[in-house]
């Protein structure tokens, strides 16, 4: 059982809306010219992996009163509640145990007085063995051909990881190429397969609940597509494999389950990349470098689960997440990483927050009075510049974000790289620093400009800085720093969770809109006028009937 504690009833919590006070009025610029440790102070490595959070509205005090928050919250108990297999996730009875996945220890772990080591372990060899058939093309589809193309078909937790851990490392690629179908809009898996051949493709079927609509869909034209192009039922076995943790669902569809990777009902959708629903990813990068990513995630598991809180990031980030997001009523964060490979890095986070910490109930099942989990979003520099920086440096919100970028590029040329760097430092040091009017004066004086043009122009140029950033250096972009990487956020939502008394790993709100599509599904069909919703939905409905006749 998780602790059940109101954060906002807490010593600590009257400490920090106190302390907020001071710190409000105080500068991050400040608080560097006042404290030459203050780097050192702020800052943790993890391996390769360095994190500045020196850039915040914090001092020592801060983080002080932030984790005697943690430690009121019962952290420590949360934390081993959680790596210990009891029930966490409430209301759906579950454990919670994506960390048992990537236990690279050889120790047991136990979840109702059962060792799931022996089964992960199980499925992981049947990974191996799979996967290194078809990429050494041993494995020949129905015609006698090696596969070329892999589909992997999914939505959610059983897409967003695999699509973004197979572009972060792209650098890593097998010969396979890799395709990505989630949505239930047929213009994806129809351009999807325009490019492929039947003879030469593997279908994955990527679903824990083997229920979802759109991914069932999705596999019923892949199965159709191949069926049209001379393949005969028997051949589906070669083409197509189940990744889930419902057995009969996978029968029913047609796969036989000898082609089935199974995983269970303790792995959430959006911690699921460590399971089975990994397969795409040992097919993209081989399943040697799987276990690299795989043993990244468990060198981070050790680190939270060991590290003192005050040298703990996955502590930290989430204690700074809750210092902007309760006190000083940020409403979102940016995940802004440095390096093009990463594209999908806040796509992913975006489900992995947002669908963890989005509740407004605690886990006693009343309505919160303080704001839960963040807006995540976010777009690899340097676009996000020239696209959305404007309002992170001068807009009316503050916005806190976590800056990533390898030192070590996989794609040296010219300068490319330290051009991307420059951009990464400047735009912290800018976003902290700002502009001041003085400064913005010499500089118009500097331009030759007249008093009358620099007095129109300074408000505009102003910078009012003081704004927040994490920096994560990576030395490069690999399995093992990724895995850490994935890690070290996801167990920030972890604690997050905890401290707002909200329960992170069950979903409930996304069940209504699927409910209501399924009513709406048989009403779209015939001509007959809709009325049984509202007056706006009904509309639309009876427009779209007309309008596609
Ligand atoms: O893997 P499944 O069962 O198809 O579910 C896909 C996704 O749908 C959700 O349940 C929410 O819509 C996610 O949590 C999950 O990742």
């Amino acid at each position: 059982m998780l602790p059940k504690i109101d954060f906002t009833t807490t010593q600590a919590f009257k400490y920090l809306a106190d302390h907020f006070i001071t710190i409000n009025e105080s500068s991050i610029k400040d608080l560097f010219a006042k404290d030459p440790e203050r780097f050192d102070k702020f800052s943790i490595y993890l391996g390769d992996i360095l994190l500045d959070y020196s850039k915040n509205r914090i001092n020592e005090e801060t983080m002080a009163l932030l984790i005697q928050l943690a430690r009121e919250c019962k952290l420590k108990d949360a934390i081993e509640a959680m790596f210990n297999g009891e029930k966490i996730n409430e209301t759906e009875k579950r454990a919670v145990l994506h960390t048992a996945l990537r236990n690279r220890s050889g120790k047991p772990v136990l979840t109702e007085g059962k060792d799931v080591m022996p089964d992960i372990q199980a499925v992981l060899e049947r990974m191996k063995d799979f996967s290194g058939r078809v990429i050494s093309g041993d494995w020949k589809g129905f015609s006698g051909k090696g596969i070329t193309d892999v589909v992997n078909i999914g939505i959610g937790g059983s897409d967003l990881g695999p699509v973004m851990v197979t572009e972060g490392l792209k650098a890593y690629k097998t010969r396979l190429n890799m395709h990505f179908v989630s949505n239930v809009d047929a213009t994806q898996i129809a351009e999807t397969l325009k490019e492929l051949d039947p003879e030469t493709t593997l279908f994955l079927i990527a679903s824990k609940t083997f229920t979802t609509q759109e991914t069932m869909a999705n596999a019923n034209s892949a199965k159709e597509w191949f069926l049209k192009a001379g393949a005969k039922e028997a051949d589906v076995a070669k083409h197509f494999a189940a990744l889930s943790t419902n057995e009969s669902g996978v029968s029913a569809f047609g796969i036989d389950t000898k082609n089935m990777f199974e995983f269970w009902d303790w792995v959430g959708g959006r911690y699921s990349l460590w399971s089975a629903i990994g397969l795409s990813i040992c097919l993209a990068i081989g399943f040697e470098k799987f276990e690299e990513l795989l043993t990244g995630a468990y060198e981070a598991d050790e680190h939270f689960r060991n590290a003192e809180f005050e040298e703990n990031i996955p502590v930290i980030m989430a204690l700074l997440g809750i210092w902007y997001n309760n006190f000083f009523e940020a409403e979102s964060s940016a995940i802004l990483p440095y390096d093009q490979y990463l594209h999908r890095f806040a796509a992913y986070f975006q489900q992995g927050d947002m669908e963890s910490n989005g509740k407004y109930i605690d886990r006693n099942g009343k309505r919160v009075d303080y704001e839960t989990g963040p807006i995540i979003w976010g777009e690899p520099g340097t676009n996000g510049q020239h696209a959305f920086y404007q309002l992170i440096h001068q807009g009316t919100k503050l916005i806190p974000c976590d800056f990533i970028a390898p030192a070590i590029s996989h794609n040296p040329r010219g300068n490319h790289h330290q051009m991307l760097l420059s951009n990464f430092f400047a735009q912290t040091e800018a976003l902290m620093n700002g502009k001041s009017e003085d400064e913005v004066v010499a500089e118009l004086e500097k331009a030759g400009k007249s008093e009358a043009e620099i007095k129109e122009l300074t408000p505009f140029k102003i910078f009012e800085g003081n704004r927040p950033t994490n920096s994560f250096l990576i030395r490069e972009i690999t399995p093992k720093t990724l895995g850490a990487l994935i890690a070290l956020y996801e167990h920030k939502i972890f604690v997050q969770g905890i401290i707002w008394n909200i329960f992170s790993f069950d979903q409930w709100g996304v069940e209504l809109g699927k409910q209501l599509a399924n009513q709406i599904l048989p009403e779209l069909e015939g001509d007959g006028a809709v009325e049984t919703h509202d007056s706006s939905t009904n509309g639309l409905i009876n427009q779209y009937k007309d309008w596609r006749s």
